[in-house]
């Protein structure tokens, strides 16, 4: 699904030239669900932003489901991404002004998908994500549990093949955490292509694989032993 060749990312401002990612080559088949690690400024938001199609690479190569990406225009890579990528992230970025109803119905408006279309989907995964009774609530009113549980249903609801998350769990505390984590487990076991970004060794090990960052490259990775569930490493 996701293969990067010899990617790379420099962010340029006029005093400073930073070397955020480095020939980075990362190959994601679908139904995997990867964690990457690393320390703070290694480039793991940076490479998840490139993987989401929310940022282009500096040079180097993106292929999503063999489609070229890195040369598409920003207009391109809105329309591929919708209905193909679902984001979760840290500060969860709901729309403060939108009920929660309303936040988790607008990827379906921006398909065009119909009305009563609408309405059956976001009802269906409102209730998934236990959080249906607050469908008339807005962000503020909603515990941090809650304001994440609505994220995934916003991130799933138009059913992408691949959900990224950015440290979905870091403003959460662990029972709230746990939670998050067994929504993207189920979800990952009905067939949906996962990567996470993580500080957490607890939250990587839901993942079949670990990528390990250091400096803006792939250093290393783990990958979980189908039989006894425990992470193996390989340096590369
Ligand atoms: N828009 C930008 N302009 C300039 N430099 C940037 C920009 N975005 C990221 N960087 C730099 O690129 C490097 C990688 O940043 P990135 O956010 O990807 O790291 P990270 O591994 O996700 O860090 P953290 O764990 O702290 O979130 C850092 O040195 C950062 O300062």
């Amino acid at each position: 699904m996701i293969h990067t060749k010899d990617l790379s990312k420099v962010f340029r401002t006029e005093e400073v030239e930073t070397s955020a990612l480095q020939h980075v080559n990362l190959h994601i088949e679908t139904g995997e669900f990867a964690a990457i690690m690393g320390p703070s400024g290694c480039g793991k938001s940076t490479l998840l932003n490139i993987i989401g199609l929310l940022d282009n690479p500096s040079t180097g190569s993106y292929t999503f489901n063999q489609v070229e990406i890195s040369d598409k225009s920003e207009k391109q890579r809105t329309k591929f991404r919708k209905g193909n990528i679902g984001f979760i992230f840290q500060s969860f970025n709901l729309i403060d002004e939108l009920n929660v109803f309303e936040n988790v119905e607008l990827p379906l408006l921006y398909m065009g998908v119909p009305s009563t279309q609408r309405k059956e989907k976001v009802v269906q995964v409102l209730k998934r994500m236990n959080i249906d009774h607050r469908a008339k609530h807005f962000p503020q009113q909603l515990s941090g549990g809650q304001q994440q549980r609505v994220a995934i249903a916003r991130a799933v609801v138009s059913n992408p093949k691949l959900i990224l998350a950015d440290e979905p769990t870091g403003n959460l505390d662990s029972t709230n955490g746990t939670e998050v984590m067994q929504l993207l487990e189920e979800l990952h076991k009905e067939g949906t292509t996962i990567v996470m970004v993580t500080h957490s060794q607890s939250d990587a090990e839901y993942a079949d694989r670990v990528i390990n960052l250091f400096d803006g490259k792939i250093v290393s990775e783990n990958r979980k032993d189908p039989q006894s569930h425990i992470l193996e490493s390989a340096v590369l």
